[in-house]
């Protein structure tokens, strides 16, 4: 739909956009990323023909540009830029009837029934019907931008230029008119070649990303080309992580300041520990790196408190979240801050472990009941679970992490806990077979962040070593606790 053949052009010499060779396919999303000056805007003034091309060509529809008169532009491209000055005092339904001038025919240019049509069309879809007779100048930078918006989209053009559209705009308008954007791209096969500063958002909605960079292109492809963080950084010079959109298949990328201040805390001064009959509250004064399967504070996260709530042993709420959500509030415990799991075990039987492993401090919690054991190895038993039989693991460590130290921790923790239920003969009833865990187990790792990076916690490291060492001494007292109780203090292994 556009083809930019050895471009160059520009206000400098060498010129700023540098013999310069991209393709854009018809229907596509295309976003142009560079840093402030690289040559974004020049690029789109050459392609309209607003800045004379020094070489090269730009071909619209398999059209040089340079053959096309300013009407069959106008019908072709429309145009959005940062600016949003206007000449005179229109109002805003004036503002998007000039759209529709590359449409009107004779010499007089009345707006037809259709022109009509569009323009209530665009002016419903950019929400600013209700603003049709209000001046232009009276309008907010971001309703400008969706008046300007309006008048591009009365152009009815194949193609859409839209330098930095979301400038001026709050989040639900940037969010609001990109959604738009995308609309009209599926439904109209609408091009669109944007340029956008922002590179989550261009992440979420381009189809294609290329970086602009010393006036000619480093880099075109996909989405997956803001996974390359030392592109980035030849671009933007700053550092910059990407990690995965929590629901959507897109990178997202963290940039981390200069400013940074260094952790440091003690650890055994660094927490205080509540424990009722009601519930166990573990909270730290700074947050940790966790990584938990808890009802609430799931996933990797940066958490401070950690919470294990009584639940009786035929607790079946449709909305455990919700649950745990009222019941710390209650407790004053952010639940946005928290891990939050639930037991029917005794908390009395808690157990509690501090210790220093091969020199690194750490803290489990472990409360267990095996009435609900299971091994994993066998068919599901769809039966309903109604008695005591879950292990909840919290796991503190003075370590400092990678994310994937923290999934091996989670794989070390597993094994030592798999090793007690072995060691204890814990058994699946169903199978009669050596239990591998219940059905219905947590674990929280928490991490201080102080220290070196550590990139493995398995069974070949120290770390892993120490998590095996108390996760398997606090899950074996924490089951025998368990089992004396409901054994009435008769129970011998
Ligand atoms: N009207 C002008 N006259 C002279 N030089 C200009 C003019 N407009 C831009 N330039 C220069 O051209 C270079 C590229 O500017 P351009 O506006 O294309 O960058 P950009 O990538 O769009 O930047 P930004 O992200 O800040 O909008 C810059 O060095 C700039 O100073």
């Amino acid at each position: 739909m556009i083809k930019l053949n050895g471009l160059s052009g520009g206000y400098t010499q060498p010129p700023t956009v540098n013999g310069l060779d991209l393709e854009i396919n018809k229907g596509e999303f295309f976003t142009l990323l560079g840093p402030n000056g690289s040559g974004k805007t020049t690029l789109f003034k050459l392609i309209t023909g607003q800045l004379p091309i020094s070489e090269g060509e730009v071909y619209i529809d398999g059209k040089n540009l340079a053959t096309l008169s300013n009407i069959e532009k106008a019908k072709l491209m429309a145009v959005l830029t940062q600016e949003n000055k206007v000449a005179f005092d229109y109002t805003v339904e004036e503002i998007v009837s000039l759209g529709r001038y590359p449409h009107q025919k004779g010499i007089f240019k009345n707006l037809t029934k259709k022109d009509l049509a569009v323009i209530e069309e665009v002016m419903e879809l950019t929400n600013i019907s209700d603003f049709r007779k209000t001046p232009f100048r009276r309008m907010s930078g971001g309703e400008k931008q969706r008046v300007l918006l309006a008048k591009a989209l009365a152009q009815e053009p194949e193609i859409l230029l839209l330098d930095e559209p979301t400038n001026h705009l709050d989040i639900k308008h940037i969010f609001q008119m990109l959604d738009l954007l995308k609309k009209r791209q599926e439904n109209f096969d609408l091009t669109v070649f944007a340029i956008l500063h922002d590179l989550n958002i261009a992440s979420l909605y381009a189809d294609r990303i290329a970086f602009l960079h010393n006036g000619s292109i480093l880099e075109v492809g996909d989405v997956g080309i803001l996974r390359k963080e030392d592109k980035l950084k030849m671009v933007y010079d700053v550092e910059l992580k990407s990690r995965a959109h929590p629901t959507l298949p897109k990178p997202q990328l963290i940039m981390t300041p200069d400013y940074s201040v260094s952790r440091t805390m003690d650890f055994s001064k660094s927490y205080r520990i509540k424990q009722t009959e009601e519930y166990i509250h573990v909270e730290f004064n700074q947050h940790l790196r966790t990584i938990s399967n808890g009802v609430i504070g799931e996933g990797i996260q940066w958490l401070k408190h950690f919470c294990n709530f009584h639940v009786s042993k035929d607790y079946n709420s449709s909305e455990p979240k919700e649950d745990l959500q009222s019941w710390m509030t209650k407790h004053s415990i952010p639940p946005e801050q928290a891990v939050g799991m639930m037991t029917a075990v005794e908390l009395e039987d808690a157990v509690f472990l501090e210790e220093e492993i091969e020199g690194i401090p750490m803290m489990a919690v472990v409360t267990a009941g095996t009435g609900n054991a299971v091994d994993i190895t066998n068919e599901l038993n769809r039966g309903v679970i109604q008695t005591v039989g879950t292990i909840n693991i919290f796991l503190f460590i003075n370590a400092h992490f990678s994310d994937g130290a923290l999934v091996n921790g989670i794989i070390s923790a597993t094994e030592a806990k798999v090793k007690a239920l072995q060691d204890l003969k814990i058994k699946d009833i169903h199978s009669n077979t050596i239990a591998t865990g219940t059905s219905t187990d947590a674990i929280l790792l928490g991490l201080t962040q102080q220290g070196e990076k550590t990139p493995y916690a398995g069974s070949g490291t120290t770390v892993g070593k120490g998590i095996g060492q108390i996760v398997y001494r606090a899950t074996k007292k924490a089951i025998k606790k368990y089992l004396h109780r409901v054994y009435e203090g008769n129970w011998r292994q």
